[in-house]
Formats: C-alpha cells, sequence, structure tokens
C-alpha cells in the first residue's frame, strides 16, 4: 500500500476542509494531513504519493504559505513520487479560475515529479484557468464560494480517479 501525504495551504479554511475530506476518501490519516505553513517542504521524503492542495488570492495568485513551500519543493528531486493537485477558488473570478492548481504543476516540472489525476472540467463555468494545460484539466477545482453542493461528489469522483492511477 502507497503511503499518502496530503499537504495543504489555506487562508481562510476552505482548502482545509477539502483536504480532510480528501483524507476521509482515501483512508489518510490526520497525522498524515499537514498544513505546509507549519512543515518543511522536505517531510514530502515520507510518502510515495504526495497530494497538494491551495487556494487561488489576489489576480490568480497561489496562496502564499503554499508559494513559499512550493519554493523549498522546487529544489528537491521528487522522482518516483506520484503528485496529484487540487486547488479551491471561486468561479466568478472567471480569468483566473483556480490557478493555483496551474501553478503548482508548472513551478514542479523540473522536480521529476510523475503527476497523476488529471480532472474533467463538467459542470464548471468559467473563461479561463491555468489548471488547463493544454486542453488537461491538471488537478481537482473546487468552488466552494458558488457550489459547496457540488464539492463532495468531485471530490468522491476524484479521489476514484487516484484510487485507479495509484500503482
Ligand atoms: C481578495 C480575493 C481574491 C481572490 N482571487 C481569486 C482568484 O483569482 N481566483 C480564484 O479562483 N479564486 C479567488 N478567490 C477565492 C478564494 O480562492 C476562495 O474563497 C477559496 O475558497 C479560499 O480558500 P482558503 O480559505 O483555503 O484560502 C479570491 C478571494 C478573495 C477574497
Amino acid at each position: 500500500m502507497k503511503k499518502i501525504g496530503i499537504f495543504y495551504g489555506s487562508t481562510t479554511g476552505t482548502t482545509l476542509e477539502v483536504a480532510q475530506e480528501i483524507a476521509k476518501c482515501l483512508d489518510v490519516k490526520p497525522e498524515d494531513v499537514h498544513d505546509v505553513a507549519s512543515v518543511s517542504p522536505s517531510s514530502v521524503a515520507g510518502y510515495d504519493m504526495v497530494i497538494l492542495g491551495a487556494s487561488t488570492w489576489g489576480a490568480g495568485d497561489l496562496q502564499e504559505d503554499m508559494a513559499t513551500f512550493i519554493d523549498g519543493l522546487q529544489a528537491l528531486d521528487l522522482e518516483n513520487k506520484e503528485v496529484a493537485i487540487f486547488g479551491c477558488g471561486d468561479e466568478s473570478m472567471s480569468d483566473t479560475f483556480c490557478n493555483s492548481v496551474g501553478e503548482i504543476y508548472h513551478r514542479l516540472h523540473d522536480t521529476h515529479a510523475m503527476f497523476i489525476a488529471p480532472f474533467n472540467n463538467d459542470g464548471y463555468n468559467y473563461q479561463h484557468s491555468d489548471s488547463n494545460v493544454h486542453g488537461l484539466i491538471v488537478g481537482l477545482c473546487i468552488d466552494n464560494v458558488n457550489h459547496p453542493e457540488m464539492t463532495s461528489d468531485r471530490v468522491k469522483k476524484w479521489c476514484d480517479v487516484i484510487k485507479e492511477e495509484i500503482v
């Protein structure tokens, strides 16, 4: 069984809640769910698979704790580590919806991480998101501001993708 660690950056608690929901779906213990504001990037070393989650702030900016955490991760070699990404945002910020997902993906490109668990775009309504990389949505995007009723179903479906992809 692969060891999964969840690392989240959250300013007002939404991404934390989603991280906990993902943990339940994947049977990840609470001690393996980490706020990136209080752990060092090297702690990903203890996991085979790392789930990174962060909200988007400003005009499409990565949540600040996660931005610092990613600075550290970029210096590591993540070869053979499976990485899945999720983010929380607001679809009414229609040109920058969940940009955090795309920023994490792009910034970790040179670490040799193995990205898994892209998600579909069904039921979303926005103009642009950096999470869309050449037509592929590279992670789970959650809008708890406008569509909290969709969150559990989206989380469950994404966790099913992860369960299928982890080898
Ligand atoms: C000032 C401000 C700027 C925001 N900018 C964006 C944005 O550019 N794109 C987006 O998708 N969401 C944006 N959001 C929405 C937040 O990402 C959303 O509320 C999220 O759920 C917060 O998660 P957190 O509590 O885990 O930090 C913004 C919210 C605020 C208040």
